[in-house]
Formats: structure tokens, sequence, C-alpha cells
């Protein structure tokens, strides 16, 4: 018996339906076996990030506040206007990488191991000067952001990667809606350096000596003493990049450098994080050996809590 070409477009439209319901039930499937961009895998917990940063993070008070208010802005944001992008400065073992951490575990389920999120260290990723191809950069950034509009990237050791390298990718940092068919609006850049770090202590140590507590410094104390250090930095990847002039960066974030009572903290939470019964003496000893700066006040540690773990082995 003949169909009539109403039954025929039905019994195709029928079966293409089902092919559709497939193709999504599988992805759905596939998607909660495996890391995909979808929200199962990336959804933003704002509790998480603040309890991590008050319990994980010590002696960070204006970075922890810049970090909670811009990520919890810009993931609640429906349709942000250009990428999140944060600049992170400050004295080595500080928390810099801990706080990109903190924020990567808070978005992304499988936190920094996410297929989304991308670790770059300057010696490492670009260490020869001249010799790096700057569209290579270009392209895994597109590539990835192409890939999933969510992604978070990560620029480590900035104070040393050529100048001229992070202009490259200058263009995705800006207000575009798309560049060649690609959205960068969605992602998230940070940068690390040390760059800064110098006059965040200049500071720190200011406050101390006119006997003011830590706690009292301000975002406002630091800012115009940062962006003139970081700019003027003749040989960080800042200098002669545009992301400063053209405002790119929507925050700058110092962190302030560690004092002993910090690191004892920083012993403790290693003791703790190796299944270990934290002690007071063990983390005591630990910061005791560390050296503080400047050379006759002794007052902040100079590897900052970056040491702790080492000494630990020592010490246990
Ligand atoms: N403020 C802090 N609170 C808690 N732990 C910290 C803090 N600063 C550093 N640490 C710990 O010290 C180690 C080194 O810290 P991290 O790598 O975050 O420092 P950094 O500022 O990125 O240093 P660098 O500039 O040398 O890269 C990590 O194990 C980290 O957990």
């Amino acid at each position: 018996q003949m169909l009539d070409p109403s039954e025929i477009a039905l019994a195709v439209g029928m079966a293409v339906g089902a092919v559709g319901v497939t193709g999504i039930l599988s992805r759905s499937i596939f998607c909660y076996i495996k890391e995909c961009c979808s929200p199962v895998w990336i959804s933003f917990n704002r509790t998480r990030l603040e309890t991590d940063l008050d319990n994980r993070l010590f002696g960070q008070h204006i970075a922890s506040r810049i970090i909670l208010k811009a990520v919890n802005g810009f993931m609640s944001n429906p349709n942000p206007t250009k990428p999140l992008v944060l600049s992170l400065h400050g004295w080595t073992g500080t928390g810099k990488n801990l706080v990109s951490q903190l924020i990567a575990e808070s978005i992304y389920s499988k936190g920094m191991k996410s297929d989304f999120v991308h670790l770059y260290t300057s010696t490492f990723h670009f260490p020869h000067r001249h010799m790096f191809n700057i569209y290579q950069l270009q392209q895994w950034v597109s590539g990835y952001v192409t890939n999933c509009e969510h992604s978070l990237f990560i620029f480590d050791e900035m104070d040393k990667m050529q100048p001229g390298l992070i202009d490259s990718i200058k263009q995705y940092l800006e207000y575009y809606d798309n560049l060649d068919g690609v959205s960068y609006r969605k992602s998230i850049f940070i940068f690390l350096s040390n760059a800064g770090g110098d006059s965040i202590t200049k500071k720190a140590l200011e406050f101390r000596k006119a006997g003011k507590s830590r706690e009292t410094i301000t975002l406002k104390d630091l800012e115009q003493t940062l962006s003139l250090s970081v700019f003027n930095d003749q040989n960080g990847g800042f200098f002669h990049t545009s992301l400063i002039d053209k405002s790119l960066v929507d925050y700058f974030v110092p962190f302030l450098p560690l004092e002993k009572t910090h690191v004892v903290k920083c012993a403790m939470a290693e003791m703790k994080a190796r299944n270990l019964r934290p002690n007071h003496d063990v983390a005591d000893m630990v910061a005791r050996d560390m050296i503080y700066f400047p050379k006759h006040e002794g007052v902040f540690s100079s590897t900052g809590c970056k040491t702790v773990q080492h000494k630990l082995n020592f010490y246990r």
C-alpha cells in the first residue's frame, strides 16, 4: 500500500526527531562520564570560593575581598561585555597560584585538572626570547575558547614573559562581541607576577612602623604605587604592553608579604593536608627556620610560604 506524502513527511519527521533525541541523550550520557563544556562540569560555587578564601588563604585580606567580588560579579552576569582579566601581584610564595587554584576549583568540577583550565608558565612554555612563535599562543587561546567559551587561562611569571607576547592576545581581552565567530566574553584570564612586590612590601612596612595593623591597609593605599611599579617594570611582560593603558585589566590584586604567624598557619595547614595531626611546635620550628627581611627588622618571610612543604619533611 502506497503512503500519501503527508504520512511520509510524518514518518521522516519522527525518524529525524528520534535521531535528534538519541543524539541529545547520548551527548548528555557522555557528559556525565567525560568532562564537557556544560553546567554539569562548569558552574560557579560562590560559597565554596568564599569559604576557601577564608580558610585556606592566610594574611591576604585585600586580595581575598577583590577576588570574591570580581569572580562573583563576573560569573553571575549572564552577558558579560568582556572577559574577566585579573592581574595578581606580590612577593614570591604569598598565594597567587593558590588563589588561581581556588578560583578554578570554585568553577570547574575538576579544578586545575579541567580540560578548560590552561596554565602557562613563562620560563617553561615561552623560554627563549624572540624564538617563540606569537601565532602559536594566539592559536592556543582561540582554539581553546572555540572549544569552550568558559575557559580559564592563567599566565604565571608574567614579569619574565617577553614583551610583546602578551600583546598578541590583547585583542581577546577587549570588548569585542566576537572575533572570527568566537566570543571570548565568558572566559577568564589571570596574570601572575612578582612585579610590584617591592612597593607592596614598602607600604606594609610603613604601616607596621606607624604602629598600624596590617588589616588596616586598603586597596587605595596600594593602588597607585602598584600600577606605577608594574608599568615601569622595564623587564616584565607588562612593559610596552597596552594592557594597562587600554584598561583591559579589570582588577590589579595586591598580595601582601607574609609574616611569621602566617608561615605557622601554612605549616599547620600543610600537616592537615597530609593527614598528620597538626603540631604547633613543629609549625613554629618550620617558621623559625625561614629567612625574614628587611635584614634588621626581620618581619617578612623571604619565600612566603613557598618552602614550608620541604621544611616540614625535615622536621617531621
Ligand atoms: N597566603 C597564603 N595562604 C596559604 N598558603 C599559602 C599562602 N601563600 C602561599 N601559600 C602556600 O605556599 C606555597 C606557594 O604558594 P604560591 O605558589 O601560591 O605562591 P606564589 O605567590 O604564586 O609564588 P610565586 O610568585 O613564586 O609563583 C603553596 O603551597 C601555597 O599553598
